[in-house]
């Protein structure tokens, strides 16, 4: 067994034995295992080491995703017992539970933001599972995706555009730069993994390669077309526009079926090191990647 599946391995055992959760919710939890355990992820805490990070590491986030993964099931049970509500009453009702996960993330991290973009994303998705469920309508990531997109449906209108407040750090950039974030890729219902991780990753393991290769290739090509507002808040636009051009060098040279190509990871990792760069929106999206894939 891989140095990746026998972490995973131990990890599920160690987490995921609350077999009492339903389905999705231990889909969700072993979709963030999967995602600190690949390696390299280049500037990411991966096996390897804490990437750009000097305030977390591994270790950190088996303690967050042991504190929020309790969170799960009660999204999906929101999902399905507030199915009937209106998309923007089904938000409005969905927030205060995604808050209190987080509240749960701090404290477990000690104030480190580990996995606030991820607690936003699959609150969303185990959501809107219940919610498809509740209305016996069918679960695929067509579906998925597209409530999610409609119980996002202006959100980037009514909290970037319309908001003149800039708390955060998507406010911020979407003042500065017009990117809409962790809130654009949910309005678009994950088009950036629809359309280009999820395909890269299902066509891989068509042709035989094993799961950690297959996300390592999909990981490429987010690194080269996601809109990544972590890389721009820690190298500015031109931080953004590195990282995609190197991952698309990469991706040019064949990714992973190229046989240096986990060296050619390996250095890019040093690289977003160097230079202080972590894609925190890419590592919930290679997650999101997996889960969508289960269904
Ligand atoms: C709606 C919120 C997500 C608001 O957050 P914010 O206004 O800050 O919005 P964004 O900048 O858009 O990003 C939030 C996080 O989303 C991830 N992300 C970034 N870009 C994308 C993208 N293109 N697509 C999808 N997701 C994206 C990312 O999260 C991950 O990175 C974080 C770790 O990064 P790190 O660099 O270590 O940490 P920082 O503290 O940011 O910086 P440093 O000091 O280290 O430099 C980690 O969270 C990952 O998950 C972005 O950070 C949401 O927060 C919100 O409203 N929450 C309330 C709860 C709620 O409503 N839930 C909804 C229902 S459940
Ligand atoms: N593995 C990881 N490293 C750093 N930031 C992250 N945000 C989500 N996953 C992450």
């Amino acid at each position: 067994m891989s140095d990746y599946s026998q972490q995973i391995a131990q990890l599920e055992l160690d987490l995921n034995s609350d077999n009492n959760q339903c389905i999705p919710a231990q889909l969700a939890t072993k979709a963030l295992i999967k995602e600190v355990c690949l390696s390299p992820k280049p500037g990411l805490v991966d096996m390897n080491n804490s990437g750009a990070h000097l305030d977390m590491d591994f270790q950190t986030f088996v303690q967050s995703i042991k504190a929020i993964s309790i969170w799960f099931e009660r999204f999906y049970q929101y999902g399905k017992t507030s199915a009937l509500q209106d998309n923007q009453q089904f938000l409005a009702g969905i927030r205060p539970i995604g808050i209190e996960c987080e509240q749960a993330m701090y404290q477990a991290t000690n104030q480190v933001n580990t996995h606030k973009g991820g607690i936003f994303a699959f609150g969303l998705l185990l959501g809107a599972i219940g919610r498809l469920e509740q209305l016996g309508l069918t679960i695929n990531t067509q579906n998925i995706c597209d409530e999610v997109s409609a119980i996002c449906q202006g959100i980037v209108t009514n909290e970037l555009k319309q908001n003149n407040t800039t708390s955060s750090i998507g406010e911020k950039l979407f003042k500065l730069h017009n990117l809409p974030g962790a809130r654009g890729e949910a309005e678009s219902g994950y088009i950036t993994v629809r359309t280009i991780s999820l395909p890269i990753y299902q066509t891989m393991k068509h042709n035989g390669y094993d799961e950690e290769t297959c996300l390592l290739q999909a990981m490429l090509h987010l690194l080269a077309y996601n809109q990544d507002t972590n890389l721009v808040s820690r190298g500015g636009l031109e931080g953004l526009t590195f990282a995609q051009q190197e991952a698309r060098k990469i991706i040019k040279q064949g990714g992973m079926t190229h046989a240096n190509g986990l060296e050619l990871l390996n250095q890019l990792d040093e690289e977003f090191i160097k230079r202080n760069l972590s894609p925190g929106g890419t590592a919930d999206l290679i997650a999101i990647t997996w889960f969508l894939s289960q269904f």
